[in-house]
Protein backbone atom coordinates (compact mmCIF):
# COMPACT_ATOMS: atom_id res chain seq x y z
CA UNK A 1 0.00 0.00 0.00
CA UNK A 2 1.32 3.40 -0.45
CA UNK A 3 1.52 6.03 2.23
CA UNK A 4 1.35 9.31 1.72
CA UNK A 5 4.27 10.54 1.45
CA UNK A 6 4.82 8.26 -1.42
CA UNK A 7 1.79 10.28 -3.53
CA UNK A 8 4.07 12.93 -5.01
CA UNK A 9 3.40 14.47 -8.55
CA UNK A 10 6.62 12.63 -9.03
CA UNK A 11 5.35 9.76 -8.38
CA UNK A 12 1.86 10.20 -9.57
CA UNK A 13 3.34 11.44 -13.32
CA UNK A 14 5.16 8.01 -13.28
CA UNK A 15 2.83 5.81 -12.43
CA UNK A 16 -0.01 7.48 -14.57
CA UNK A 17 0.66 5.80 -17.70
CA UNK A 18 0.56 2.44 -16.61
CA UNK A 19 -2.74 2.79 -15.03
CA UNK A 20 -3.70 4.25 -18.59
CA UNK A 21 -2.23 1.43 -20.14
CA UNK A 22 -4.45 -0.87 -18.21
CA UNK A 23 -7.80 0.89 -19.49
CA UNK A 24 -6.49 -0.49 -23.55
CA UNK A 25 -7.07 2.91 -24.29
CA UNK A 26 -6.95 2.72 -27.95
CA UNK A 27 -9.54 -0.04 -28.21
CA UNK A 28 -11.96 1.81 -25.97
CA UNK A 29 -11.18 5.23 -28.15
CA UNK A 30 -11.98 3.07 -31.18
CA UNK A 31 -15.37 1.81 -29.09
CA UNK A 32 -16.13 5.25 -28.49
CA UNK A 33 -15.99 6.15 -31.80
CA UNK A 34 -18.73 3.30 -32.83
CA UNK A 35 -20.87 4.79 -29.92
CA UNK A 36 -20.58 8.40 -31.01
CA UNK A 37 -22.12 7.16 -35.00
CA UNK A 38 -25.01 5.02 -32.75
CA UNK A 39 -25.59 8.59 -30.90
CA UNK A 40 -25.61 10.94 -33.84
CA UNK A 41 -27.72 8.61 -36.03
CA UNK A 42 -30.32 8.44 -33.20
CA UNK A 43 -30.67 12.20 -33.26
CA UNK A 44 -33.91 13.40 -35.13
CA UNK A 45 -31.88 16.34 -36.43
CA UNK A 46 -28.86 18.74 -34.92
CA UNK A 47 -28.77 18.48 -31.05
CA UNK A 48 -30.40 20.31 -28.16
CA UNK A 49 -28.28 21.36 -25.69
CA UNK A 50 -29.85 18.64 -23.03
CA UNK A 51 -29.01 16.34 -25.42
CA UNK A 52 -25.26 17.64 -25.78
CA UNK A 53 -25.11 16.70 -22.32
CA UNK A 54 -26.36 13.46 -22.53
CA UNK A 55 -23.93 12.90 -25.58
CA UNK A 56 -20.68 13.92 -23.02
CA UNK A 57 -21.69 12.10 -20.05
CA UNK A 58 -22.41 8.74 -21.85
CA UNK A 59 -19.56 9.02 -23.59
CA UNK A 60 -17.84 9.52 -20.31
CA UNK A 61 -20.07 6.52 -18.54
CA UNK A 62 -19.52 4.32 -21.92
CA UNK A 63 -15.56 4.75 -21.82
CA UNK A 64 -14.85 4.31 -17.95
CA UNK A 65 -17.02 1.14 -17.72
CA UNK A 66 -14.94 -0.08 -20.97
CA UNK A 67 -11.40 1.11 -19.43
CA UNK A 68 -12.86 -1.18 -15.91
CA UNK A 69 -13.20 -4.49 -17.34
CA UNK A 70 -10.31 -4.01 -19.70
CA UNK A 71 -8.66 -3.35 -16.43
CA UNK A 72 -10.17 -6.39 -15.34
CA UNK A 73 -8.89 -8.07 -17.80
CA UNK A 74 -5.14 -7.36 -17.00
CA UNK A 75 -5.98 -8.78 -13.60
CA UNK A 76 -7.50 -11.87 -14.14
CA UNK A 77 -4.97 -12.85 -17.36
CA UNK A 78 -2.04 -11.67 -15.17
CA UNK A 79 -0.10 -15.55 -15.28
CA UNK A 80 -1.68 -15.68 -18.86
CA UNK A 81 -0.15 -12.67 -20.28
CA UNK A 82 3.11 -13.80 -18.22
CA UNK A 83 3.64 -15.81 -20.47
CA UNK A 84 3.12 -14.09 -23.75
CA UNK A 85 5.91 -12.11 -25.11
CA UNK A 86 3.38 -9.52 -26.80
CA UNK A 87 1.69 -8.82 -23.24
CA UNK A 88 4.45 -9.72 -20.77
CA UNK A 89 5.02 -5.90 -20.29
CA UNK A 90 2.02 -5.56 -19.24
CA UNK A 91 1.82 -3.39 -15.47
CA UNK A 92 0.10 -6.07 -13.91
CA UNK A 93 2.01 -9.15 -15.31
CA UNK A 94 5.13 -7.08 -14.43
CA UNK A 95 4.11 -6.80 -10.45
CA UNK A 96 4.55 -2.53 -11.10
CA UNK A 97 0.94 -2.84 -10.19
CA UNK A 98 -0.72 -5.09 -7.87
CA UNK A 99 -3.66 -6.86 -8.73
CA UNK A 100 -5.53 -5.42 -5.57
CA UNK A 101 -4.52 -2.02 -6.49
CA UNK A 102 -5.91 -2.69 -9.86
CA UNK A 103 -9.50 -3.93 -8.62
CA UNK A 104 -9.72 -1.04 -6.36
CA UNK A 105 -8.61 1.31 -9.69
CA UNK A 106 -11.31 -1.10 -11.74
CA UNK A 107 -14.06 -0.23 -9.54
CA UNK A 108 -13.63 3.37 -9.07
CA UNK A 109 -14.38 3.45 -12.98
CA UNK A 110 -17.44 1.50 -12.89
CA UNK A 111 -18.71 3.61 -9.62
CA UNK A 112 -17.64 6.53 -11.38
CA UNK A 113 -18.97 5.78 -15.20
CA UNK A 114 -22.16 3.83 -13.77
CA UNK A 115 -23.11 7.21 -11.79
CA UNK A 116 -22.64 9.11 -15.39
CA UNK A 117 -24.95 6.49 -17.05
CA UNK A 118 -27.39 6.69 -14.24
CA UNK A 119 -27.87 10.81 -15.16
CA UNK A 120 -28.33 9.36 -18.87
CA UNK A 121 -31.00 6.64 -18.86
CA UNK A 122 -31.48 3.33 -17.15
CA UNK A 123 -31.28 0.92 -20.77
CA UNK A 124 -28.35 2.54 -21.33
CA UNK A 125 -26.59 2.04 -18.02
CA UNK A 126 -27.99 -1.47 -18.17
CA UNK A 127 -26.73 -2.47 -21.24
CA UNK A 128 -23.32 -1.05 -20.95
CA UNK A 129 -23.31 -3.24 -17.73
CA UNK A 130 -24.15 -6.14 -19.39
CA UNK A 131 -21.20 -5.31 -22.44
CA UNK A 132 -18.80 -4.63 -18.90
CA UNK A 133 -19.58 -7.88 -17.43
CA UNK A 134 -19.57 -9.50 -20.73
CA UNK A 135 -15.88 -8.59 -21.33
CA UNK A 136 -14.58 -8.94 -17.82
CA UNK A 137 -16.18 -12.09 -16.29
CA UNK A 138 -18.06 -14.19 -19.59
CA UNK A 139 -15.40 -13.97 -21.79
CA UNK A 140 -11.94 -13.18 -19.61
CA UNK A 141 -13.02 -15.49 -16.82
CA UNK A 142 -15.16 -17.76 -18.37
CA UNK A 143 -14.91 -17.95 -22.36
CA UNK A 144 -11.03 -17.47 -22.72
CA UNK A 145 -9.54 -20.39 -20.59
CA UNK A 146 -12.26 -22.71 -22.09
CA UNK A 147 -13.51 -22.69 -25.51
CA UNK A 148 -12.06 -21.59 -29.56
CA UNK A 149 -15.42 -19.74 -29.65
CA UNK A 150 -14.47 -17.67 -26.78
CA UNK A 151 -14.31 -14.62 -29.44
CA UNK A 152 -17.33 -15.07 -31.27
CA UNK A 153 -19.92 -15.32 -28.34
CA UNK A 154 -17.98 -12.97 -26.13
CA UNK A 155 -17.37 -10.66 -29.01
CA UNK A 156 -21.35 -9.99 -28.06
CA UNK A 157 -19.50 -7.25 -25.66
CA UNK A 158 -17.37 -5.77 -27.80
CA UNK A 159 -20.08 -5.30 -30.46
CA UNK A 160 -22.74 -3.14 -28.30
CA UNK A 161 -20.87 0.23 -28.00
CA UNK A 162 -23.18 1.61 -31.03
CA UNK A 163 -26.36 0.30 -29.53
CA UNK A 164 -25.15 1.79 -26.46
CA UNK A 165 -24.65 5.54 -28.08
CA UNK A 166 -27.79 5.09 -29.74
CA UNK A 167 -29.87 4.08 -25.90
CA UNK A 168 -28.34 7.60 -24.27
CA UNK A 169 -30.24 8.92 -27.11
CA UNK A 170 -33.78 7.36 -27.90
CA UNK A 171 -33.98 4.63 -25.25
CA UNK A 172 -35.31 1.37 -27.33
CA UNK A 173 -33.50 -1.03 -28.99
CA UNK A 174 -33.79 0.23 -32.60
CA UNK A 175 -33.60 -2.40 -35.35
CA UNK A 176 -30.86 -0.12 -37.25
CA UNK A 177 -28.72 0.25 -34.16
CA UNK A 178 -28.73 -3.73 -33.68
CA UNK A 179 -27.63 -3.45 -37.61
CA UNK A 180 -24.51 -1.88 -36.69
CA UNK A 181 -23.96 -4.00 -33.63
CA UNK A 182 -24.62 -7.06 -35.85
CA UNK A 183 -21.49 -5.11 -38.26
CA UNK A 184 -18.88 -5.37 -35.33
CA UNK A 185 -20.36 -8.94 -34.30
CA UNK A 186 -19.60 -9.82 -37.78
CA UNK A 187 -16.14 -8.02 -37.76
CA UNK A 188 -14.85 -9.26 -34.61
CA UNK A 189 -13.58 -13.37 -35.88
CA UNK A 190 -11.58 -12.27 -38.57
CA UNK A 191 -10.33 -9.11 -36.52
CA UNK A 192 -8.75 -11.60 -33.74
CA UNK A 193 -8.35 -14.43 -35.75
CA UNK A 194 -6.13 -12.53 -37.71
CA UNK A 195 -3.73 -11.62 -34.75
CA UNK A 196 -3.95 -14.63 -33.35
CA UNK A 197 -2.42 -16.20 -36.33
CA UNK A 198 0.68 -14.92 -35.87
CA UNK A 199 0.69 -15.15 -32.30
CA UNK A 200 -0.36 -18.54 -32.40
CA UNK A 201 2.85 -19.31 -30.30
CA UNK A 202 2.03 -17.30 -27.36
CA UNK A 203 -1.20 -18.57 -27.14
CA UNK A 204 0.30 -22.37 -26.99
CA UNK A 205 2.86 -21.06 -24.48
CA UNK A 206 -0.23 -19.50 -21.86
CA UNK A 207 -2.29 -22.55 -22.80
CA UNK A 208 -5.09 -20.48 -24.03
CA UNK A 209 -7.39 -22.13 -26.55
CA UNK A 210 -7.89 -20.11 -29.70
CA UNK A 211 -8.60 -21.21 -32.68
CA UNK A 212 -5.02 -21.95 -34.33
CA UNK A 213 -4.48 -23.59 -31.31
CA UNK A 214 -7.04 -26.15 -31.12
CA UNK A 215 -7.97 -26.23 -34.84
CA UNK A 216 -5.03 -25.12 -36.36
CA UNK A 217 -3.66 -22.62 -38.97
CA UNK A 218 -5.59 -23.71 -42.19
CA UNK A 219 -8.70 -24.13 -40.44
CA UNK A 220 -8.52 -20.93 -38.58
CA UNK A 221 -7.32 -19.03 -42.28
CA UNK A 222 -10.75 -20.99 -43.60
CA UNK A 223 -12.79 -19.67 -40.83
CA UNK A 224 -11.59 -15.86 -41.64
CA UNK A 225 -12.66 -16.16 -45.24
CA UNK A 226 -16.02 -17.65 -44.15
CA UNK A 227 -16.59 -14.70 -41.36
CA UNK A 228 -15.21 -12.01 -43.88
CA UNK A 229 -17.81 -13.26 -46.61
CA UNK A 230 -20.38 -12.69 -43.63
CA UNK A 231 -19.53 -9.47 -43.23
CA UNK A 232 -19.89 -8.73 -46.91
CA UNK A 233 -23.60 -9.84 -46.34
CA UNK A 234 -24.15 -8.07 -43.29
CA UNK A 235 -22.72 -4.61 -44.02
CA UNK A 236 -25.02 -4.18 -47.50
CA UNK A 237 -27.84 -4.82 -44.74
CA UNK A 238 -27.68 -0.51 -44.32
CA UNK A 239 -28.19 -0.31 -47.79
CA UNK A 240 -30.73 -2.97 -48.41
CA UNK A 241 -32.72 -1.77 -46.06
CA UNK A 242 -32.74 1.90 -47.08
CA UNK A 243 -31.25 3.09 -43.50
CA UNK A 244 -28.20 4.18 -45.90
CA UNK A 245 -27.81 5.33 -49.33
CA UNK A 246 -25.31 4.88 -52.08
CA UNK A 247 -22.65 6.81 -50.76
CA UNK A 248 -22.60 4.05 -47.99
CA UNK A 249 -22.31 1.46 -50.19
CA UNK A 250 -19.68 2.78 -52.37
CA UNK A 251 -17.76 3.32 -49.71
CA UNK A 252 -18.28 0.23 -48.08
CA UNK A 253 -17.95 -1.80 -51.06
CA UNK A 254 -14.76 -0.57 -51.84
CA UNK A 255 -13.44 -1.06 -47.95
CA UNK A 256 -14.93 -4.81 -48.83
CA UNK A 257 -13.00 -5.59 -51.79
CA UNK A 258 -9.75 -5.07 -49.90
CA UNK A 259 -11.06 -6.68 -46.77
CA UNK A 260 -12.14 -9.72 -48.94
CA UNK A 261 -8.91 -9.62 -50.96
CA UNK A 262 -6.72 -9.74 -47.87
CA UNK A 263 -8.63 -12.72 -46.41
CA UNK A 264 -8.81 -14.86 -50.07
CA UNK A 265 -5.10 -14.14 -49.99
CA UNK A 266 -4.18 -15.21 -46.60
CA UNK A 267 -6.52 -18.28 -47.22
CA UNK A 268 -4.30 -19.06 -50.39
CA UNK A 269 -0.98 -17.90 -49.07
CA UNK A 270 -0.65 -19.24 -45.56
CA UNK A 271 1.52 -15.49 -44.99
CA UNK A 272 2.15 -14.68 -41.24
CA UNK A 273 2.67 -10.95 -43.12
CA UNK A 274 -0.34 -10.96 -44.63
CA UNK A 275 -2.33 -11.91 -41.26
CA UNK A 276 -0.59 -8.75 -40.07
CA UNK A 277 -1.77 -6.59 -42.81
CA UNK A 278 -5.74 -7.92 -42.49
CA UNK A 279 -5.21 -7.09 -38.52
CA UNK A 280 -4.30 -4.17 -39.01
CA UNK A 281 -6.47 -3.18 -42.00
CA UNK A 282 -9.35 -4.22 -40.13
CA UNK A 283 -9.54 -1.55 -37.83
CA UNK A 284 -9.15 1.04 -40.32
CA UNK A 285 -11.89 -0.70 -42.12
CA UNK A 286 -14.23 -0.68 -39.06
CA UNK A 287 -13.11 3.46 -38.49
CA UNK A 288 -13.91 3.61 -42.46
CA UNK A 289 -17.33 2.02 -42.33
CA UNK A 290 -18.72 3.78 -39.45
CA UNK A 291 -17.47 7.21 -40.99
CA UNK A 292 -19.47 6.44 -44.28
CA UNK A 293 -22.59 5.09 -42.45
CA UNK A 294 -22.27 8.47 -40.12
CA UNK A 295 -21.70 10.94 -43.11
CA UNK A 296 -24.13 8.87 -45.62
CA UNK A 297 -26.87 9.68 -43.22
CA UNK A 298 -25.56 13.05 -42.88
CA UNK A 299 -25.70 14.66 -46.60
CA UNK A 300 -28.91 12.25 -47.50
CA UNK A 301 -31.10 12.24 -44.80
CA UNK A 302 -30.46 15.48 -42.31
CA UNK A 303 -28.99 17.68 -45.22
C1 LIG B 1 -13.97 -10.13 -28.22
C2 LIG B 1 -13.70 -9.19 -29.10
C3 LIG B 1 -12.29 -8.74 -29.43
C4 LIG B 1 -11.10 -9.39 -29.30
C5 LIG B 1 -10.88 -10.79 -28.75
C6 LIG B 1 -10.06 -8.48 -29.72
C7 LIG B 1 -8.71 -8.75 -29.66
C8 LIG B 1 -7.71 -7.83 -29.80
C9 LIG B 1 -6.35 -8.02 -29.40
C10 LIG B 1 -5.79 -9.28 -28.78
C11 LIG B 1 -5.71 -6.88 -29.65
C12 LIG B 1 -4.27 -6.57 -29.24
C13 LIG B 1 -3.30 -6.40 -30.28
C14 LIG B 1 -1.93 -6.02 -29.69
O1 LIG B 1 -1.79 -5.87 -28.47
O2 LIG B 1 -1.02 -5.87 -30.51
C15 LIG B 1 -6.64 -5.96 -30.25
C16 LIG B 1 -6.33 -4.70 -30.67
C17 LIG B 1 -7.25 -3.78 -31.08
N1 LIG B 1 -8.60 -3.96 -31.14
FE1 LIG B 1 -9.60 -5.67 -30.79
N2 LIG B 1 -10.62 -7.30 -30.11
C18 LIG B 1 -11.96 -7.41 -29.95
C19 LIG B 1 -12.90 -6.46 -30.20
C20 LIG B 1 -12.61 -5.20 -30.62
C21 LIG B 1 -13.58 -4.18 -30.87
C22 LIG B 1 -15.09 -4.37 -30.72
C23 LIG B 1 -12.92 -3.06 -31.26
C24 LIG B 1 -13.42 -1.71 -31.66
C25 LIG B 1 -14.67 -1.40 -31.83
C26 LIG B 1 -11.50 -3.37 -31.27
C27 LIG B 1 -10.50 -2.50 -31.61
C28 LIG B 1 -9.17 -2.77 -31.49
C29 LIG B 1 -8.11 -1.78 -31.71
C30 LIG B 1 -8.30 -0.32 -32.10
C31 LIG B 1 -6.91 -2.42 -31.46
C32 LIG B 1 -5.50 -1.85 -31.57
C33 LIG B 1 -5.03 -1.44 -30.21
C34 LIG B 1 -3.58 -1.01 -30.18
O3 LIG B 1 -2.97 -0.77 -31.23
O4 LIG B 1 -3.07 -0.90 -29.04
N3 LIG B 1 -11.35 -4.68 -30.89
N4 LIG B 1 -7.86 -6.55 -30.32
C1 LIG C 1 -18.75 -1.37 -21.89
C2 LIG C 1 -18.04 -1.95 -23.04
C3 LIG C 1 -18.28 -1.37 -24.37
C4 LIG C 1 -17.20 -2.97 -22.83
C5 LIG C 1 -16.29 -3.55 -23.84
C6 LIG C 1 -15.03 -3.89 -23.18
C7 LIG C 1 -13.77 -3.99 -23.99
C8 LIG C 1 -12.69 -3.01 -23.64
C9 LIG C 1 -13.58 -4.93 -24.94
C10 LIG C 1 -12.26 -5.08 -25.64
C11 LIG C 1 -12.15 -6.28 -26.49
C12 LIG C 1 -10.73 -6.78 -26.48
C13 LIG C 1 -9.57 -5.87 -26.65
C14 LIG C 1 -10.54 -8.05 -26.32
C15 LIG C 1 -9.18 -8.66 -26.25
O1 LIG C 1 -9.02 -9.24 -25.01
P1 LIG C 1 -7.92 -10.34 -24.82
O2 LIG C 1 -7.81 -10.62 -23.38
O3 LIG C 1 -8.18 -11.52 -25.70
O4 LIG C 1 -6.65 -9.61 -25.42
P2 LIG C 1 -5.28 -9.33 -24.73
O5 LIG C 1 -4.55 -10.63 -24.78
O6 LIG C 1 -4.64 -8.26 -25.58
O7 LIG C 1 -5.59 -8.86 -23.33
Amino acid sequence: MATLSQVTPRNIALIAPQYLELCKPKVVFVMLITAWVGMLLALPGIPTFHQVGQMILASVGISLCAASSAVVNHVVDKWRDQKMQRTQRRPVAQGQIASKQALLFASALLIIGSGCLLQVNLLCLYLTLFATLGYAVLYTLVLKPITPQNITIGGIAGALPPLLGWTAISPNISAHALLLVLIIFAWTPPHFWALALYRVKDYQKAEVPMLPVTHGQAFTRLHILLYSVLLVIVTALPWLSQFSSWLYLVSVSYLNIKFMSLAWRLYKEKSMTLAQKLFKYSIVYLLGLFLAILLDRILFFWL
